[in-house]
């Protein structure tokens, strides 16, 4: 069912292209839209690939239309993709007065109780098949590939980085969220899409994952110190405990002034392309 990309939209911008797409996913049972910048390189040969990961309520085009990668992916070759958050359409279980569940929210878990689990596995749609669709259309080189993402998306980055370790290079988030399972922000969502076993979230909890073995090299992390987000949900310093007991190497900045916002995501987003083009060269 997913052989079939749609071209929605494409423009040259710093020599290469921004190509929003479609398809039929089979993960998530619905039809699925995506960003893809591919430099000016990829021409030439195969270019790494970059995973962005949007936070709450984004879709691909936050990071596109927001994020200012284009320019610094072009001077480093890198192939930048930005998938939607979750599945989307008017068959899809959602709450449609709540942003942390739901449309907007799909939190790149797996769902397992009904009615989530038959569109809400994002995880595998993350994982495995937007990666093999972005294998076959795209110039990519599979075998170098980077993470990284923002708020709810900087904890997919960690979560898929640490369950997946040998497949990503780096990982990298802006203010991510790094223990879902104990803040009251996303507790109801992990309860509604894994069941009230708690055991079952600590596969998808960034800190509980570390505790329970995964490991990852190192971790790069901005934090701006006005974000309004910091104390209840994403408390990055649980995240340097967890880093610092497991010996993960942890660069956590955090930045005077900053909130949550895409105006403070540009302002890093070249350290973080940096940071993965080095890892990735
Ligand atoms: C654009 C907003 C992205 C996002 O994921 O927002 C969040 C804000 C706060 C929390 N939290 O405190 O847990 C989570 C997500």
């Amino acid at each position: 069912m997913s052989d079939q990309m749609k071209t929605i939209s494409v423009a040259k911008s710093h020599g290469g292209v921004q190509g929003v797409y479609s398809h039929a996913s089979d993960s998530c049972s619905c039809d699925m839209i995506f960003a893809v910048f591919v430099p000016p390189q990829a021409r030439e040969k195969p270019c790494p690939v970059v995973w962005y990961l949007s936070g709450l309520t984004c879709t691909h085009a936050n990071a596109m239309d927001k994020g200012e990668y284009r320019r610094m992916a072009a001077e480093l070759g890198l192939i930048v993709v930005c998938p939607d958050t979750s599945p989307r359409g008017a068959d899809i279980p959602d709450e449609k007065d709540n942003w942390q569940f739901g449309c907007g929210a799909g939190f790149y878990l797996d769902a397992t109780p009904e009615p989530y689990a038959k569109n809400y596995r994002m995880y595998s749609y993350v994982t495995e098949e937007l990666p093999a669709l972005v294998a076959r259309e795209f110039p990519a080189d599979m075998a170098r590939q980077a993470v990284f993402g923002h708020s709810m998306g900087g904890h997919g980055a960690l979560t898929i980085a640490l369950k997946n370790p040998g497949r990503f290079k780096s990982c990298s988030a802006f203010a991510p969220i790094v223990q879902p399972s104990t803040a009251g922000w996303s507790r109801p969502a992990f309860e509604k899409y894994l069941g009230a076993d708690e055991t079952s979230w600590r596969g998808y909890d960034a800190t509980s994952l570390i505790e329970d073995g995964h490991r990852f090299p190192e971790f790069f992390v901005d934090q701006g110190t006005s974000d309004g987000f910091l104390n209840d949900g994403l408390r990055p310093w649980l995240l340097e405990a967890a880093c610092a007991k497991a010996g993960i190497a942890l660069t956590l900045r955090m930045q005077d002034g900053y909130d949550h916002s895409y105006f403070f995501i540009s302002t890093f987003m070249e350290d973080h392309l940096r940071w993965h083009a080095q890892r990735l060269s």
